[in-house]
């Protein structure tokens, strides 16, 4: 059908993650390691949107736009435009979401429809991390937005907002939350066969987190699937689903929290999702268990902090496996599953790669949920000594926790002091990338520690939850080294660091990996870098106008490959901008800890699109 066809023509960009894998890889080869030194800015587009833009455009090839009529004063039509295909450029904003279709044939890249919803302003209030929104997704000819208000919306892909029964009303839309009870929405949907997938945001308000399939034409919701709480509502089978290959038992989203507690459990759902064709199974994580104190939640707190993987058709769960049982550290769960195949003791898996915000990056089975690989992949690491890899042990798959990290002890808060990573993890939501050529996972990473005091606080509907207080640090702030970031190569069958680039901030954007043998991401200070995917050496910089926290696509057009970056400082690590804090334990404890980005970059959201000059 349309969307499958798409997605394997590496010209267009359909999915937010690249393809359903999520791999983040393009085979375009244009552009290689011999010519990328040559790269110039092609064209630049201002969103007009000043705080933290994440995620990517998406690009639709060959899209229909239909004829465009207006009536003058006498009721007579004509027409303003006649009807044209073109390849179409879809780019969104952080709050207000505003969406443009930009003519990517046009040689002044007009603007064929804009999107700009009607939203309650006082939303931005409840996003914990800058009023990010990740991306669009693309289906059935449909482009799909989450607003941060929760709405979902789907328009016509060549007609736009215009396409839907009034000016700027959409084809359909529908509530997935409620913001008065701190639902927000700031993840991409994500569009598989005939469904559209939607997650929640609000883990620091006790949101209780789900997943949402919505039917692609009608938006009709065909299920949902929570991450806590009874068996009916998680869709987990007692005896068919499995944790690390032996079924969970009954209501295990119940019995491993205290009392009631699961229903403001958190578990949100706002990363990415990833899809496996022939096994028919979703790939996603859930986010840290409300609140972050964790002497006030007894329990492993099942299933926050856990890989999921879900049947498409009716959600139902295949298996789990929860990599930070009781969190007392913020480590969401929720960065991306990338679904590559790999070798392990001569073995073809088909295989899950994750590099969570714990600092372990894991492989495994993605049929069966089998651990093959947990290593960490920052060695600061300090938090736990290793993922007991023991089948025999009755610690088999949990983090050995270092007690000197624990953030309690029997049953109290312990304000303790230098524990790595920070709340923010070795990764946060900026996607890694897989090129198959050299087998390697590109990382873009922070090097980042804190010191986590707990303290006690009741629950009240839509109001912060949060539970304790941070402060972060550089890692090797006592060696004198101020560098926060790295970005990686991973061997994910060794468990291994092939080559690591120093960063002086963290790296909050997403890589790209391409068929040109060279990689793409982007700086907090603003630059676009490329470098060689096999040895990591630096091939290309170039100062975007803001810092960059989006994710880097590739796409071609009329024969040529361009790469384009959306920059504009903010998210969690760019908060001391993009909101304008300044106290160091602001910011949910990260505005000290980047305080140093002022002295590089402004906020303003513009895209910036590369190519080779002709
Ligand atoms: O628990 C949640 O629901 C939730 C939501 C979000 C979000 O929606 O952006 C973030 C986080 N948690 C979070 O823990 C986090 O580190 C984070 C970073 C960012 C960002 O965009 O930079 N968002 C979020």
């Amino acid at each position: 059908d349309d969307l499958s066809i798409r997605l394997k023509d590496p010209k267009q960009w359909v999915s937010p993650t690249g393809d359903d894998a999520n791999l983040r890889h393009s085979a375009l080869k244009q552009i290689t390691t011999e010519n990328v030194g040559k790269l110039v800015i092609d064209w630049q587009f201002s969103t007009g949107v000043l705080r933290g833009h994440e995620g990517a455009p998406l690009v639709i090839h060959n899209v229909q736009i239909p004829e465009q009529t207006a009536t003058d004063k006498n009721g007579k039509s004509f027409v303003t435009r006649k009807a044209f295909t073109t390849d179409v450029m879809y780019l969104h904003t952080p709050f207000p979401n505003t969406v443009y279709a930009l003519d990517l044939k046009d040689p002044d890249h007009k603007i064929i429809w804009k999107y700009q919803p009607e939203q309650d302003a006082q939303v931005v209030a409840i996003m914990c991390c800058d009023s990010v929104n990740r991306g669009l997704a693309y289906g059935d000819g449909k482009i799909f937005l989450a607003q941060a208000d929760t709405t979902l919306v789907a328009f016509d892909a060549g007609a736009g907002a215009i396409g839907g029964p009034k000016r700027n009303e959409p084809l359909w839309s529908v509530k997935n939350g409620d913001p008065s009870k701190g639902h927000t929405s700031t993840a991409a949907p994500h569009v598989f066969k005939d469904k559209v997938l939607v997650g929640i945001a609000g883990g620091e308000f006790g949101v209780r987190g789900h997943i949402t399939a919505y039917d692609v034409k009608t938006g009709k919701l065909l299920w949902r699937g929570y991450s806590t709480g009874p068996d009916a509502e998680t869709l987990i089978d007692p005896e068919k689903t499995t944790h690390l290959g032996k079924p969970v038992g009954k209501d295990s989203g119940i019995n491993t929290w205290e009392g009631e507690q699961w229903r403001t459990g958190g578990g949100t759902t706002w990363g990415w999702y990833s899809y496996d064709p022939e096994l028919n199974l979703v790939y996603y994580g859930s986010g840290n268990p409300s609140t972050w104190n964790p002497s006030q939640r007894p329990g492993d707190n099942r299933w926050s902090m856990t890989i999921w993987a879900r049947d498409l058709d009716t959600g139902k769960v295949k298996w789990v496996y929860q990599m930070t049982p009781h969190d007392e550290w913020d480590y969401d769960g929720v960065n991306e599953m990338i679904l590559a195949d790999q070798t392990i003791g001569g073995v073809k898996r088909k295989a899950l790669v994750h590099f969570d915000r714990n600092g372990f990056a894991y492989t495994l089975d993605r049929v069966s949920g089998e651990l093959l690989v947990a290593e960490k992949f920052d060695p600061a690491v300090n938090w736990a000594a290793k993922v007991d890899m023991d089948k025999n042990s009755k610690t088999y798959g949990r983090p050995l926790v270092v007690d000197k990290y624990s953030t309690q002890h029997n049953g109290e808060d312990v304000n303790t002091e230098g524990v790595c990573p920070a709340a923010l993890g070795v990764k946060d939501q900026q996607p890694a990338s897989y090129d198959a050529a050299t087998d390697l996972f590109l990382v873009p990473t922070n090097h980042v520690c804190m010191d986590y005091e707990p303290f006690r606080l009741s629950y009240t509907a839509g109001q912060p939850y949060v539970g304790a207080t941070l402060e972060m640090f550089p890692a090797d702030r006592d060696k004198g080294d101020m560098h926060t970031g790295a970005f990686i190569a991973w061997d994910a069958k060794a468990g291994k660091i092939v080559w690591s680039n120093k960063e002086a901030f963290s790296v909050w954007s997403g890589a790209l990996s391409t068929d040109g043998g060279v990689t793409f991401y982007g700086t907090l200070e603003g630059y676009l870098k490329a470098v060689d995917t096999k040895t990591g050496k630096e091939l290309f910089k170039h100062k975007t106008p803001s810092g960059v926290i989006g994710n880097v696509i590739s796409y071609e057009t009329s024969g040529k490959q361009y790469v384009a970056v959306l920059s504009g400082v903010g998210g969690w690590a760019g908060i001391g901008l993009a909101a304008g804090l300044s106290k160091s334990n602001e910011g949910l404890g990260a505005v000290g800890n980047y305080a140093s980005l002022a002295n590089y970059t402004a906020l303003g959201g513009v895209l910036t699109v590369f190519s080779l000059p002709n």
